[in-house]
Order: structure tokens, then C-alpha cells, then sequence
């Protein structure tokens, strides 16, 4: 794992980039301060979010040398401001971030941020008026999201209905002798590039990122918006990851959507259906709470009360049907795309560190009841009996609660793949404490704090590459004096800061955890074998792939392609 980082990040590389990288923020500062445009609608602007990417490139990961000191030396303020101009800064590790962006929103104000990512990339027509309708509707918008995905009691009762047991029971539908045409595949295999192996016992071959992200999506989106959007919509997966990989990176760095090649266009193309289909459920929502004719007789009774309070905001707010589908295709987004590719990183950590399954799998295993039969496979040509493990029973609080080493390797995985930052808008001049420095910033300034800047400095967290969940485990004492360990955050801020924190948390968490502890009980999963193991013969090895940034959860380069079979010990137990 370490070499591919270190080829990915080697030196050199890192200077040239880091070299043009000063060239360009030089120009782009004098470009802007020259040419600084009116910003009426307080839009953060492209250029810091290019300023923004070279920030944690020069000073990330506790890089120093040339450019880090040139930078330095170039920048407005000091001490942990980063940043050319006035109008944005970068706060690298500031101690008192979680202070500064606790404010409220009359002196730091989320809002800014929020309108320039619904209008520049979820589709909101850029408008004195949806700027004025986001201003009074924000706080309406957010609390019942905040309701159902942060309250413990909320999302616990989320976690209960989410089908976990069941969908996990058949992550890969297969019989010994090829597909069982009684089952057909799940929405999540679709798109895994499924291989079946015929043998003794079942196994399939499939592209591990594919299969994970669309089950945790599968299990995610109904819990939001009800069944009925995901049976309706049937590429909805398929345009939400193309939106998410594709067209927000480049319209986050001022692309035009005209702009004529291929990823935009398709891009482009998966957002609007998304946004069509999405517009055709707010219609629906509307005719449901109206006591009207829903459209195709379309079943609402499962939409979410989140889902439900925001189209009433909406409603009383005077939003047009356009312009919710842009509001909601930020939810849905925000649901799903730093989830669901957690859930991977952490069942790849997990399977390719060696031992730590059997570890996990003991301290999982009071919490998850799995129930074994003997199934009769002759119809399916085989002329032998397999065995099929089910999911009976899951505690999903207790693997919340007392599966510390489980919450561990969640916390090690979002310290090596997540990326969180947070954006806002100064409204009035304000003066930030900095190790007994004072930084007075004016009123107008943007201000990012990219939280993952420390995650891989090897002050903070000593061989930063490697995987190792123990440095988030402490021993406490529990109630009755008696020493335990726990999973603790440290400087770890996954969630962002302050009032605009995200507002999923607490159901993401549970997500994660239950998902992963179901996979994990119920499957092996091993490297498939590469075409060099099988010209040399050897066993095949985990190798990941290299990471690029994502929108918020770094990306594997390719997908990885495994083997996924019953788990072991079960078939061969008594
Ligand atoms: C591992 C999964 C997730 C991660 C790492 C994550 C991370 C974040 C981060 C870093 C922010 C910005 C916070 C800030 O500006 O300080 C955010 C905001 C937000 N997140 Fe999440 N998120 C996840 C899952 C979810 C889920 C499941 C939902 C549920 C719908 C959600 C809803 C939101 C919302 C609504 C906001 C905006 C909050 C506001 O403006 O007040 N997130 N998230």
C-alpha cells in the first residue's frame, strides 16, 4: 500500500505541481485583484476552490520545504491563515476553528457556500430570486434532515427498518451451477460487472467499489424518499455515481456545461434526468399531502418525514418545482456519496489487513444471529447440497455501542480516505484567535477549513500510509470502574465544524457500522487473481488501487475486482 502512495505522491511530482501551483496563484491573485468582479449573490468563487486545492497540496500532510515557505512568505495573513487576497482564506489546523464556525449565521454564515454548490452544481438557475428563497427557507430546509439522520433515537429507529439482514443475506445472489433463475440479481449486483465461479461451493467474481456503493445506496435512498423512487427510476444509481464522479468535479472548478467532451456531456446528461425525476417525486409528494390522484398510483406512503418537511418548506417559501429538484439532488448527493464510499474503504481495509476479519468477526459476532440451511442445489444441475447463511437477528445499537475496534477501523478509514471541509462567509468583520495571534478578517471573506489537512502529517499520526486502527482505541473506564477500550475521534473531523456540521451524522455512522458488520459476518471476500498471478502462479495479493481526490471521500483510481463466497467457517462448522 505504501509503495502506490509513495509513487503517487512522489517528490518530485509534488514540487513541479506545487511550483505551477504558486505561478497560478500568483496570476489568478493578480487577475482578481485587478478585475474583481461584483459578487451580489456572495458566490465562493472558482478560483478558491483552486486556491483551496493548492493549499492542502503545499501545506497538507506536514509537507515544508521550498513551496511551503514560498507560499508562506507570499500569503495575507499568518500563523494558520492561508490564502492571497482578502477574499478567501484557508485555516489550516487552527485551534479554535470549531469556535469561529460555532458563530451565528448573522456574523459566519453557511448559507453562501450552500447557494454557489446548488447553483453552480445541482442545478439551481442562478437568481436574485432563489437566492432570496434559499435565505428564508435554509434553516427550514436543514431541521428536518438534522431530525432524522442526527436525533440518536431517529436514526436507531432508521437503522431497524433498513432491511440490513435481508438485503446483506443476498449481496450476491448465486447457486453452484451458474444463476439462479428464481433469484434474479439484486439492484446492487447490476452494475458489478458479476462473474459467476463454478465449483464445490458458490462464489462470484465482481467489482468490489460497484457492489458495496450500491448497496449501502439501496439501503439508503427509500429510507429518505420511499421504495417507489428507486423502483421507478431504474438508472437512478447508475446517473447519481456518473453526476457525483464525473460532473461535480468539474463544475466545482468553473467548467461550462457546453464545454465539449465526453464526461461532461454525459455528466450533464445524468443530471438532468436526475433532476427530471426528482422534480416528477415533489409533484407526487405534493398530490400525496394534498389528498389528490398521486401520478401512476405511485406508493408515498414510505417517504421519509425528512422528505415530507422539506417539500412543506418549500411549499410555504413559494419554490418552484425546478428548483426544489435542485434543492433535493443536494440531499440526495450529500446522503449518499461520502457514505457509501466509506463503506467500501472500510470493508477493503478491513478484508485486506490480515487477521483483522477473524478479530472483528469475534467482536461482532453477540450483536448479529446468523441462521445456516442446507439447501437441495440438484435443479440447478449440481448433485450436491450448499449452505446458505441468513441474517436472522441484528442488534444495530449494540454494534454501535460496544463494538469498539469495529468504530476504530471506520475512524482510521475515514482519517485515510475522507476529505471534509468547511466553507463560509464572513457577514461581519471578525477578529480569530490564533496561538496568541490576532487575525482581523473583513467582512465579505470567505473562509475554508479543509479538516483533512492534518490526517496524513506524521506529527499528528506516525506512519501516516499504513493502515492502523489501534491509534483511535483508548482504554476508559465504564460505569462500574471497570477499564474498556472506545473508539475515540482525537483531531479526527469527519463531520465538518459548528452549526453547519453535517447533518447526517449519527445515521451515517450507524449505516456504515451495521452494514459492514452484516458483510462481514456473512462473507469471505479475497483478491481476485490478476493476469501476472496467473502467468507466475502465486496466490493473488490485495493490492489497492491509487486514491484520487472525490467530493468529499477520496476515490479508488479503478475499481477492485474480488472474490466473494459464503463466509468459510460457517459452511464448514457443525
Ligand atoms: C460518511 C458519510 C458522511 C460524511 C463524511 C459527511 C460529511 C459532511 C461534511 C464534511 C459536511 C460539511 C460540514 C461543514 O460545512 O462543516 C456535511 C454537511 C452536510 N451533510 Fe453530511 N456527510 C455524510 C453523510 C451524510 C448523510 C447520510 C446525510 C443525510 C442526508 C448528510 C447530510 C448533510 C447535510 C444536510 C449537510 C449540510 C449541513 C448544513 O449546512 O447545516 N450527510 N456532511
Amino acid at each position: 500500500m505504501d509503495d502506490w502512495y509513495a509513487a503517487l505522491v512522489s517528490p518530485r511530482l509534488v514540487q513541479q505541481t506545487v511550483a505551477a501551483g504558486v505561478v497560478i496563484a500568483f496570476l489568478i491573485r493578480l487577475l482578481f485583484s485587478l478585475f474583481t468582479p461584483n459578487n451580489p449573490r456572495k458566490k465562493f468563487p472558482v478560483w478558491a476552490t483552486i486556491e483551496l486545492a493548492l493549499t492542502i497540496l503545499i501545506v497538507g500532510s506536514g509537507a515544508s520545504g521550498f513551496p511551503r515557505r514560498l507560499y508562506s512568505a507570499v500569503r495575507r495573513y499568518g500563523g494558520s491563515l492561508f490564502g492571497l487576497t482578502s477574499r478567501h482564506q484557508v485555516l489550516v489546523d487552527l485551534g479554535g476553528v470549531e469556535r469561529l464556525f460555532s458563530q451565528p449565521h448573522h456574523i459566519i454564515n453557511p448559507e453562501p457556500a450552500q447557494y454557489t454548490i446548488a447553483t453552480r452544481v445541482f442545478g439551481g438557475q442562478d437568481s436574485p430570486d432563489l437566492k432570496a428563497k434559499l435565505e428564508a427557507t435554509f434553516k427550514d430546509v436543514i431541521a428536518p434532515v438534522e431530525r432524522l439522520f442526527v436525533n440518536e433515537a431517529a436514526a436507531a429507529a432508521l437503522i431497524e427498518c433498513a432491511g440490513i439482514p435481508e438485503a446483506v443475506s443476498s449481496l450476491v445472489t448465486f447457486s453452484s451451477s451458474g444463476a439462479n433463475p428464481k433469484k434474479p440479481p439484486q439492484r446492487w449486483e447490476r452494475s458489478a460487472s458479476i462473474r459467476l465461479i463454478p465449483g464445490e461451493q458458490p462464489a462470484v467474481e465482481a467489482n468490489f467499489q460497484s457492489l458495496i456503493r450500491d448497496l449501502g445506496a439501496c439501503i439508503a435512498i427509500p429510507l429518505l424518499y420511499g421504495h417507489d423512487l428507486l423502483n421507478r427510476y431504474d438508472s437512478l444509481l447508475d446517473d447519481l455515481w456518473r453526476f457525483d464522479n464525473d460532473l461535480f468535479p468539474l463544475l466545482m472548478i468553473g467548467l461550462p456545461t457546453w464545454a465539449p467532451f465526453r464526461m461532461m456531456r454525459e455528466g450533464v446528461a445524468a443530471r438532468s434526468r436526475l433532476l427530471t425525476e426528482i422534480e416528477a417525486l415533489q409533484r407526487r409528494i405534493d398530490q400525496h399531502e394534498s389528498g389528490g390522484i398521486v401520478d401512476f398510483g405511485a406508493d408515498m406512503s414510505d417517504v421519509s418525514y425528512a422528505a415530507l418537511g422539506r417539500a412543506a418548506a418549500y411549499r410555504t417559501h413559494g419554490w418552484t418545482l425546478p428548483q426544489r429538484a435542485a434543492g433535493e439532488l443536494g440531499i440526495l448527493w450529500g446522503q449518499n456519496a461520502n457514505t457509501q464510499a466509506m463503506l467500501f474503504w472500510l470493508l477493503t481495509y478491513v478484508y485486506s489487513t490480515p487477521g483483522l476479519v477473524d478479530q472483528l468477526r469475534e467482536e461482532i459476532s453477540p450483536y448479529i444471529t446468523i441462521t445456516t440451511t442446507e439447501l437441495d442445489d440438484r435443479e440447478n444441475g449440481s448433485n450436491h447440497s450448499i449452505k446458505e447463511n441468513k441474517i436472522t437477528a441484528m442488534d444495530h445499537a449494540a454494534l454501535a455501542r460496544n463494538c469498539p475496534r469495529l468504530k476504530a477501523c471506520l475512524f482510521e478509514s475515514y482519517r485515510l480516505a475522507n476529505e471534509a471541509t468547511s466553507i463560509r462567509y464572513v457577514e461581519k468583520d471578525t477578529t480569530v484567535p490564533d496561538a496568541g495571534e490576532h487575525h482581523h478578517l473583513k467582512a465579505g471573506t470567505f473562509i475554508s477549513a479543509p479538516h483533512s489537512v492534518i490526517q496524513r502529517d506524521p506529527s499528528v499520526y506516525p506512519d501516516p500510509n499504513r493502515f492502523v486502527p489501534d491509534r483511535f482505541l483508548e482504554e476508559v473506564f465504564d460505569e462500574d470502574g471497570k477499564k474498556k477500550l472506545a473508539a475515540k475521534y482525537g483531531k479526527l473531523k469527519p463531520w465538518g465544524v459548528g452549526t453547519a456540521k453535517c447533518k447526517g451524522r449519527t445515521f451515517a455512522e450507524r449505516e456504515i457500522l451495521s452494514l459492514a458488520a452484516a458483510v462481514l459476518s456473512l462473507w469471505d471476500v479475497s483478491p481476485a487473481p490478476g493476469s501476472r498471478d496467473k502467468d507466475t502462479n502465486r496466490p493473488p495479493r490485495w493490492e489497492l488501487p491509487p486514491m484520487v481526490p472525490g467530493t468529499g471521500v477520496k476515490k479508488p483510481i479503478r475499481d477492485i475486482r474480488v472474490i466473494i463466497t459464503g463466509r468459510h467457517s460457517l459452511r464448514s462448522g457443525p
